[in-house]
C-alpha cells in the first residue's frame, strides 16, 4: 500500500526514475527509461503490483507474508542456501505480526546536493542506514545499463535486515520468470526475465524465493556495509557486468557536486532552489536533452478520482519554462540539448507541431488504461499516453519562443535552425492565432478563445520582432517585420477589448467569459501590460477573491459553474495549483506588495515534503499534496519566485511595460 505523495523521495539517473518510499521500498520505476513500462507499480496498486523494500527486518517483516509460511518459489535451492543472519547462527526469520505496517525512516536526506537518498531507522539492535542511487549512465557502451544500487550501512549496534523484491513487469502485470545464474567464480547472480527485459540483482547477501518474492536476510553492524544492485538488461544481450556499488556511489556525488557548482543563485532561498535544480536535472533525458513533466503517471489531483495523467512526456511548455529557469541560474548545457530537441522534435510544417512529445521526440502518445492496476488510493483510471498531445494550444507557441530568446538574450550560440523555426512559427501563428482552443490547461471541455492563449502568441510575435529588431540582417524580407508590428498591436488590442470585463474590472478567462483563470496571472510578468495598469491590479484583486483557497493558495479555474455542472469536461475537483499560487507571488512583489508575496512563498515552500519536493497540487481540504510528483511545473515557479523576491529586495523597483525578458528581476540578478 503506497504511501501519501509527499511521503517519496526521488532518486534517478537521467533517463529514468525511481520514487522510494520513508518505509525503504521502492514503489515505482520504469526501465529502462521514463517512459517504459514500470518494473515496480505499487504505487499505483498493492505490494503486488511490484516493489523493492530495504529496511529492519522486523519492520519490513510485517507487510509481508511470512517467507516459512509462504508457498516456495524461485530460486527452488536447497534449505542449506537459505539465509544465515551470521552473527548469532540464527535461521529463524523474525515473526511478522500481520497488522503492523513497514515502518517509515526515522529520519531521511538527501547527501548533500544530489540525487543520492539516506534513511535511517533506529531499529532493535541498532542504528542502520540505507543509501539509495541511481548512477548517472554514460550514453554508449556496455555500461549504459539503468542501475538501482542501494548500500545498507550499519551505524550502531547490530541489525536485522531484510530485503523483500517483487519485480512485476509491464506495469504490475507480468510475473517474470526468475532464476539465478551460477558465476565462473562460483557464486551466482538473481535475474528476472520477460519477454524484452531482464533484470539483474547483485547482492552481499543470499537470497531466496518465497511467494514470488525474492528475499535476502542478513544482519549489519556498526561499520559495515552491504550493497545491493538492480540492473536492467535487454533480456538478449549478455548479462551486465556487477556493478561496483561503492566506486559508483563515490562517481555518483561527484557528478551531482560538479553539476550543483554551476549555478549561479547565491541568494537566501539557496536551499529550495538548488533542490529544485536538482529534481529538474532529474526529470531531463540526458539522451536527448527531452524533459519529462514528471517522472509518474495517474498520481491523481483529485484523491480518488479520474484526473489522472501521464506526464512522462515533453511538453512544449513544460520543458520551455524549465529551460528559462536552468538559463537563469546558469545552466546552459541543457538549454542547448534541449534547443536541439526542440529542432528535431518539431521538424517539418509548424502545421504539424504537437504540443508534447515523447521524450526523443516521438508523435504517437496515444492515451489508454491500465485497467488490472487498481490506481493510487483508488484513484481510476490510470492513463498511460497522453490525449492531450492533439490538442490546439496556442500559448505554446509563446511559451517556446520566449524560452529561445532568452537563449538568445543570455548569449547561447546562435543557431540558424532555430532562428528559422521561430520565424516559421510567427508565419503559423499569423493565420491561426484567431482560432480557439484548448488553453494551457488543456480543458477536455469545448475550445474557447483563452485569453492567456492569446497574450502568449502576443508573446511570440513581439519577443520575434525584438530579436529582428537587433538583427536586422535577419528580417525577412518583403515588409513582414512591419506586418508582425501590427500584429502585435491587433492582438494586444484585441485581447484588451475582448478578453477584458470594464464592470469587474479583470481580465476573463476567454472572450465573453465571466469565469476568472489564474493564468492571467502572467500578465505582467510577460510584459503584456504593466504591473502597475489597475486591469491588471484588478484581475489579480479578483483572483484573489475568486481563486484563493482558505489558505491563500489559488486554484487554476472554477472546474464547475453556478448550476455546478463541470466546465473542464472532467468529474470532481481539483487542488490548489502550485504554479498559479507561485505565479500569484510573483504578481504581488511586481505591484509593490512585497510582503505578502514573501509570506505567500514562505508558505509555499511549508508545502515542500521533508526533502523539497514538490508535486503539482496541494489539497487544500486533506492537507496534501496531490497530482504528478515531483513536478517541474511546480519547481520551475519556485525556482522564478525565489529569484524575483532575491532580485526585488525590499520592493520591487519600476514597471517596465515593454521588455519583458529583461523585466524578469531574477533575470538580470543571475545571469
Ligand atoms: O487538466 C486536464 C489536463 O491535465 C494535464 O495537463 C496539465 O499538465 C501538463 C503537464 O504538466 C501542463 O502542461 C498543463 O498545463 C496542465 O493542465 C494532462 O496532461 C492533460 O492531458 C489533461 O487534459
Amino acid at each position: 500500500m503506497a504511501g501519501r505523495i509527499e511521503d517519496y523521495a526521488l532518486i534517478g539517473d537521467m533517463q529514468t526514475a525511481a520514487l522510494v518510499s520513508r518505509d525503504g521500498a521502492v514503489d515505482w520505476l520504469c526501465l529502462p527509461r521514463f517512459d517504459s513500462p514500470a518494473v515496480f507499480a505499487g504505487l499505483l496498486g498493492t505490494d503486488e503490483h511490484g516493489f523493492w523494500r530495504i529496511g529492519p527486518a522486523e519492520a519490513v517483516a510485517t507487510a509481508l507474508p511470512h517467507p516459512a509460511t509462504a508457498p516456495a518459489a524461485e530460486p527452488a535451492g536447497p534449505p542449506a542456501a537459505r539465509p544465515r543472519l551470521a552473527d548469532t547462527g540464527d535461521l529463524r526469520v523474525p515473526p511478522p505480526t500481520a497488522a503492523a505496517p513497514a515502518v517509515p525512516a526515522d529520519r531521511r536526506r538527501y547527501r548533500g546536493d544530489s540525487l543520492i537518498l539516506e534513511q535511517e531507522w533506529d531499529a532493535q539492535g541498532g542504528t542502520v542506514r540505507v543509501i539509495d542511487f541511481m548512477p548517472p549512465r554514460p550514453l554508449a557502451g556496455k555500461d549504459a545499463v539503468p542501475q538501482v544500487i542501494r548500500i545498507v550501512e550499519g551505524v550502531a549496534g547490530t541489525v536485522r535486515m531484510r530485503s523483500a523484491l517483487r519485480m512485476r513487469f509491464s506495469y504490475g502485470r507480468v510475473v517474470p520468470w526468475v532464476h539465478r545464474v551460477e558465476q565462473p567464480d562460483g557464486g551466482h547472480r538473481t535475474v528476472a526475465v520477460a519477454g524484452p527485459d531482464s533484470v539483474w540483482l547483485d547482492g552481499e547477501a543470499d537470497t531466496y524465493g518465497r511467494n514470488l518474492t525474492t528475499y535476502a536476510d542478513f544482519t549489519v553492524r556498526a561499520g559495515e556495509r552491504i550493497a545491493f544492485a538492480l540492473t536492467w538488461q535487454a533480456s538478449h544481450l549478455e548479462q551486465p557486468t556487477p556493478p561496483d556499488a561503492e566506486g559508483l556511489l563515490e562517481a555518483t556525488a561527484d557528478f551531482w557536486h560538479d553539476w550543483v557548482g554551476q549555478c549561479t543563485y547565491q541568494g537566501p532561498y539557496r536551499e529550495a532552489v538548488v533542490r529544485s535544480l536538482i529534481t529538474l536535472k532529474g526529470l531531463t533525458y540526458a539522451p536527448t536533452g527531452g524533459i519529462v513533466a514528471a517522472p509518474t503517471t495517474s498520481l491523481p489531483e483529485d484523491i480518488g478520482g479520474e484526473r489522472n495523467w501521464d506526464y512522462r512526456y515533453t511538453w512544449l511548455r513544460d520543458a520551455a519554462i524549465t529551460l528559462s529557469s536552468l538559463l537563469r541560474t546558469g545552466y546552459r548545457d541543457e538549454a542547448k540539448a534541449w534547443r536541439e530537441w526542440l529542432l528535431r522534435a518539431v521538424a517539418g510544417d509548424p502545421e504539424n507541431l504537437q504540443i508534447m512529445y515523447g521524450i526523443a521526440g516521438e508523435r504517437e502518445l496515444t492515451e489508454s488504461s491500465l485497467d488490472w492496476l487498481p490506481g493510487y488510493e483508488g484513484s481510476q483510471p490510470v492513463r498511460v499516453g497522453n490525449g492531450a498531445a492533439g490538442q490546439l494550444q496556442l500559448d505554446v507557441y509563446g511559451e517556446v519562443v520566449e524560452a529561445l530568446h532568452l537563449a538568445h538574450m543570455t548569449g547561447l550560440v546562435r543557431n540558424d535552425h532555430a532562428h528559422h523555426l521561430q520565424l516559421r512559427l510567427i508565419e503559423y501563428l499569423e493565420d491561426h492565432w484567431t482560432e480557439p482552443d484548448e488553453g494551457i490547461w488543456e480543458v477536455r471541455g469545448p475550445r474557447r478563445h483563452f485569453v492567456h492563449s492569446k497574450v502568449m502568441a502576443w508573446v511570440a510575435v513581439d519577443r520575434t520582432i525584438k530579436l529582428l529588431e537587433q538583427t536586422p540582417e535577419d528580417a525577412p524580407a518583403g515588409g513582414q517585420l512591419e506586418r508582425w508590428r501590427e500584429l502585435r498591436d491587433t492582438i494586444h488590442r484585441d485581447v484588451c477589448e475582448r478578453g477584458y470585463d470594464p464592470g469587474r474590472n479583470t481580465f476573463t478567462q476567454y472572450y465573453g467569459g465571466k469565469e476568472l483563470d489564474a493564468s492571467l496571472l502572467l500578465i505582467p510578468q510577460v510584459g503584456f501590460l504593466p504591473p502597475d495598469d489597475k486591469r491588471v491590479i484588478g484581475t489579480i484583486e479578483a483572483i484573489q477573491r475568486e481563486l484563493s483557497t482558505e489558505d491563500g493558495f489559488v486554484l487554476r479555474y472554477p472546474t464547475h459553474d453556478e448550476s455546478g455542472n463541470n466546465v473542464d469536461g472532467l468529474s470532481g475537483h481539483e487542488g490548489a495549483f502550485l504554479a498559479c499560487s507561485f505565479w500569484l507571488a510573483d504578481d504581488l512583489a511586481m505591484i509593490g506588495r512585497v510582503q505578502e508575496a514573501r509570506e505567500l512563498f514562505d508558505r509555499l515552500l511549508s508545502l515542500r515534503n521533508d526533502l523539497g519536493l514538490l508535486a503539482e497540487e496541494w489539497d487544500p481540504r486533506l492537507k496534501r499534496q496531490v497530482g504528478n510528483f515531483p513536478q517541474a511545473f511546480s519547481h520551475v515557479p519556485l525556482i522564478d519566485t525565489a529569484l524575483r523576491l532575491t532580485a526585488c529586495g525590499g520592493a520591487y523597483l519600476s514597471a517596465q511595460p515593454d521588455g519583458p525578458a529583461a523585466d524578469r528581476a531574477g533575470e538580470q540578478a543571475t545571469v
